[in-house]
């Protein structure tokens, strides 16, 4: 089973507006509402692709229940831990160019907590688990470090994808894969990244620092793969880009999926790349179909042993 974690889930409400000007009424074009928030977008591309997921994470309120009831209509499996308090409700407004505003995240009492530390003793050898996005305020700040440490004890495979130090801390635990884009690694490291070379020496060191494999997002330039044979480049194909919302999300599906059924890092990062330019070519997350025909136009490029 591939377990995803959201800790901090959200209500996507999408609103295109034609013209957007500030301190005066707009009227929306056009409106969604999408389950949204990292983890849940994982486990909605690897249901695309046929894996078997779990998503599990702190779900409450009206805003947990229309997420909870999405989820379901679409068959992907759940197991949320029920919170008191609403899911956030995160604003992607589309008006020539995307702009984000994401909430901070409810409350999470201590018993709430606790339910999903311990639902991770269930975690066996054979799973993956995949941690993904932020984490509410009220959580404590070694939760995460809590939660890593019962995954290890399990023996089972560990996919983080977060960012700062919460990313850094996790290495020492070896996890199969991290994917920070190339903003969040130049944040990491504290760095501005103005070369091909630098993104190189900042990447190496996920390595260094503890990762297996490694990939740095760059949106429409493709993607890097860090693995301990060589530094590979990945194409984007051409198309037309309608959301970036959960791109880097489809990649993290599209690699642990793969890797998971194949334990081909090749084939599984070919799959990451066309997972998410699948996803910036649609509306919202990408398309089994649209994954595999995208497939085949990307090239892989070794850069560097
Ligand atoms: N405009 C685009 N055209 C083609 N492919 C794209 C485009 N944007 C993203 N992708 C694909 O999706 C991958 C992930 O995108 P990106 O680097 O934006 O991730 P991200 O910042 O983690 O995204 P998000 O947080 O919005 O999910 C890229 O490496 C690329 O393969
Ligand atoms: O606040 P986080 O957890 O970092 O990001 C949350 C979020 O922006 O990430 C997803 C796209 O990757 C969206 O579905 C969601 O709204």
């Amino acid at each position: 089973m591939i377990y995803t974690i959201t800790l901090n889930p959200s209500v996507d409400y999408v609103v295109q507006v034609n013209q957007l000007n500030l301190g005066e009424l707009n009227k929306v074009e056009n409106a969604m509402k999408y389950p949204g928030g990292k983890g849940i977008n994982v486990s909605r591309v690897l249901h695309e692709l046929e894996y078997d997921t779990t998503a599990l994470g702190f779900l409450g309120g009206f805003t947990g229940n229309f997420i909870a009831e999405a989820l379901d209509n679409k068959g992907i499996e759940t197991n949320f831990t029920p919170i008191q308090d609403d899911t956030r409700i995160n604003i992607k407004l589309k008006s020539g160019t995307e702009t984000e505003i994401n909430g901070r995240g409810p409350e999470i009492l201590a018993n709430e907590a606790d339910h999903l530390l311990h639902q991770l003793d269930n975690v066996t050898s054979h799973d993956t688990v995949i941690l993904s996005g932020s984490w509410p305020p009220s959580l404590t700040k070694n939760f995460q470090q809590q939660m890593i440490e019962r995954i290890s004890a399990s023996g089972a495979t560990f996919v983080i994808d977060t960012t700062g130090n919460a990313l850094k801390s996790a290495l020492p635990y070896r996890p199969l894969l991290v994917k920070p884009n190339k903003e969040e690694l130049a944040d990491l490291f504290g760095v501005t990244l103005s070369s091909k070379h630098d993104v190189m020496h900042y990447g190496t060191k996920l390595l260094d620092l503890g990762a297996q494999h490694a990939i740095v997002s760059m949106a429409g330039e493709g993607a890097l793969l860090f693995t301990e044979k060589g530094i590979y480049h990945g194409s984007t194909p051409t198309g037309e880009t309608k959301n970036s919302v959960g791109a880097g999300d489809s990649m993290i599906a599209g690699f642990t999926g793969t890797f998971r059924k194949t334990r081909d890092v090749m084939e599984a990062f070919r799959m990451s790349l066309a997972s998410g330019s699948a996803t910036a070519f649609s509306n919202d997350l990408a398309m089994a179909g649209d994954i595999f025909s995208l497939r085949e136009k990307i090239d892989i490029t070794r850069i560097s042993k």
